[in-house]
């Protein structure tokens, strides 16, 4: 993967908010996933699925998402892949050197049965959307187990499958004790919610129960899918966001509101999300206004990519200092779905290794801009 020649640029205990549990598959998963069930691949050497999976040029959010049909199929319906894919994405992330991260997915896509249309033209078969959700879950757990870190997930409905998102709902209400921390809406966001209200009324459902919420939007769409993504599916994070900053009475809204962007720098780039010029980027913006955003990988298998690699990207492009650094991870540590207590226990694990003083936090609730002034007392 190209990570493995970059220097580390923040060698020190992160958090990850967003990034797809099927963009984070191994090449070698697959391969020995398809030879176990005899399914044909076009090639024996992860090498070259690697390559067949990865953009290496800005393309579109369409291009990019056929990606996933080189491989989702192998995968899908499989009990002990899933498993497998789940604890191998946490032992990543450990080498990563990531404290806590939250990993998102469609049950709904790595099911063969009690799923309308079964995806990935497979043959019916007995996993549910339900017990993927289980198997994900244990998978993280033995690696939570294994590799010392924490890790969440978070159930995508699919933008172009509104008649799944009840259920998305109903599965992050009954795994709410055994890790699924929130729902969020993924894929292509032409199609908007007025015209979908499956969304709408799964988004509501979330709010009545207390279930955390986090939505793609602003970023190959424009400010309105943002604007309805906060106003009617009550979103308390955005991911990506980056499109945000064309409605200026927008952005300074979410600014005050210290709204949590999920930015995702080299997807941005290769989606066509963004100017591949990374000295445009938006995040610079957002650096320089010192608005609440986390730094992630989003799908690492297609974009070829580590955390390493986005951390750099910032570095090198963008003047991101180790100050800055660590002002991201508190807040993307603050806006992250835990529940208070631990909250605060991940944050004081931050302050530990960054060798900050411990603020006295009142519930978790204060803003970016206090975390400046702490940050502020703190010479790097
Ligand atoms: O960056 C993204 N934007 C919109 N949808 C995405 C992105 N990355 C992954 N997805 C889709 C494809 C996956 O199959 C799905 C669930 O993880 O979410």
């Amino acid at each position: 993967m190209a990570g493995n020649c970059v220097e580390v640029a923040f060698n020190k205990p992160k958090v990850e908010l967003h990034v797809h549990l099927d963009g984070t598959i191994r090449p070698e998963t697959i391969l020995d996933v398809a030879k176990k069930r005899g399914m044909a691949l076009p090639t024996d050497s992860a090498e070259d699925l690697a390559r067949l999976c990865m953009l290496c040029k800005p393309a579109t959010l369409t291009e990019f998402l056929c990606k996933f049909h080189h491989f989702m199929h192998v995968i899908a319906g499989d009990r002990e892949a899933i498993k497998r894919v789940a604890y191998e994405f946490v032992e990543t992330k450990a080498k990563e050197g990531v404290l806590y991260v939250e990993v998102r997915y469609s049950p709904h896509l790595l099911a063969n049965t009690e799923v309308d249309p079964i995806p990935w033209s497979q043959k019916e078969g007995d996993l549910t959307p339900d017990e993927v959700v289980d198997l994900v879950n244990r998978g993280l757990r033995a690696g939570e187990n294994t590799f010392r870190i924490k890790a969440r997930s978070i159930l995508c409905c699919m933008r172009h499958m509104p008649n799944w998102s009840m259920e998305v709902v109903e599965l992050c209400k009954k795994y709410r004790h055994s890790g699924v921390v929130a729902i969020d809406l993924a894929g292509d966001e032409s199609l908007n919610c007025e015209a979908h209200p499956g969304h709408r009324k799964a988004f509501e459902e979330a709010v009545r129960s207390g279930v955390h919420r986090t939505v793609h939007a602003g970023e190959v769409g424009p400010a309105s899918v943002v604007k309805e993504a906060v106003e009617v599916l009550k979103a308390e994070r955005i991911g990506h966001g980056y499109r945000t900053l064309e409605d200026r009475t927008l952005y300074e809204q979410l600014l005050k509101k210290n709204m949590h962007f999920e930015v995702c720098p080299m997807s941005s780039k290769l989606t066509g999300a963004c100017d591949p010029d990374f000295t445009k980027h938006p995040l610079i913006r957002f650096k320089e206004d010192k608005a609440n955003y986390s730094l992630n990988t989003d799908d690492p298998l297609i974009f070829n990519t580590t955390l390493d690699v986005d951390y750099s990207i910032t570095q090198k492009y963008m003047n991101f200092t180790e100050k800055e650094f660590k002002r991201l991870n508190i807040n993307a540590a603050k806006s992250s779905f835990l529940p208070e207590k631990e909250k605060k226990d991940l944050l004081n694990r931050l302050f530990d290794a960054y060798g900050m003083k411990k603020p006295a936090l009142k519930g978790g609730t204060e803003n970016s801009r206090d975390i400046q002034l702490i940050m502020s007392t703190h010479s790097e």
